[in-house]
């Protein structure tokens, strides 16, 4: 089994669990409560990198990140960096996220919320918005074309914002099919779990230019963002560098602008 198929699996658990304490219609009635969504595009379109930053504890990759007992005050700092959005990580096992971060973060930030976790059924659509998300992310490898056009679809119908993620040239076509406007090129091959730099430059030439291309996993800093903002990234996906960073707002701040 790859590390991908033991993650959903692990997902899928947890999930069952959930929807026998919460129903769908539950988790649905609960969406009159929510703010309306933030739309991420227009400060993603603007000229010079942006950054997506991640609140991540750990990872199946490097094990344990950072200690973050208080999820609300990384974000906080990620905000007054300037972050154009923020990626919390939900997924528990392997990751050591919750909902509950999710929720936090959106009770003390106001910039756009990534949920970031391993989506495959629209229980977790519905459930991400629910929990005051505003964008999701559908990673194309872990959804065959229908599934992952039916959760485009009713992120969509939310008024989520997807971030459709690949790895290869074969995902990065069926991104592309599908109409994504945001997708993300993840430079970590989720078999090996090692990251290659290289990655973002071969696929961005794939993905047309209208669409926001997001460069992810192992950007450490302005010399990465430069690189990939030269390959044509509009934003970076940063996780363990700035979890990592002993002044955050500054790490995004610099992150942040950066020019061809
Ligand atoms: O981070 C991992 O080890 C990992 C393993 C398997 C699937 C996904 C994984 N990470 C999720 C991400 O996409 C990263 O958290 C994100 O791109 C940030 O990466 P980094 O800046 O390298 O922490």
């Amino acid at each position: 089994m790859s590390v991908l198929d033991e993650i959903v699996a692990g997902v899928r658990e947890d999930l069952a669990a959930r929807e026998d304490r919460a129903p769908l219609a539950d988790v649905r009635a609960a969406l009159a409560d929510v703010d309306a969504p933030r739309d991420p595009m227009p400060d993603l379109r603007l000229p010079g990198s942006s950054v997506i930053a991640e609140v991540k504890r750990r990872s199946p990759s490097k094990g344990d990140l950072a200690d973050i007992p208080d999820p609300t005050a990384l974000a906080a700092q990620y905000a007054a960096g300037g972050a154009a959005a923020i990626s919390v990580l939900t997924e528990q096992r392997r990751f050591g996220g919750s909902l509950a971060d999710l929720r936090a973060v959106r009770a003390a930030v106001d910039a756009p919320l990534l949920r970031k976790d391993f989506m495959v059924t629209e229980y977790q659509i519905v459930e991400a918005r629910a929990a005051g998300a505003d964008l999701v992310l559908l990673i194309v490898a872990a959804l065959d074309d229908d599934t992952l056009r039916r959760l485009h679809d009713l992120a969509g119908e939310l008024g989520l914002t997807a971030l459709v993620e690949v790895h290869d040239e074969a995902e990065a076509e069926r991104a592309v099919a599908l109409g994504a406007e945001l997708i993300g090129v993840n430079a970590r091959n989720l078999k090996t779990l090692a990251v290659d730099d290289d990655t973002f430059g071969r696929l961005a030439p794939l993905i047309p230019d209208e669409c926001v291309k997001v460069a992810e996993s192992g950007i450490t800093g302005v010399v990465d963002v430069k690189r990939f903002v030269g390959e044509g990234a509009r934003a970076v996906l940063v996780g363990e560098a700035l979890v990592k960073d002993g002044d955050p707002r500054a790490a995004v701040a610099s992150m942040t602008g950066v020019q061809a």
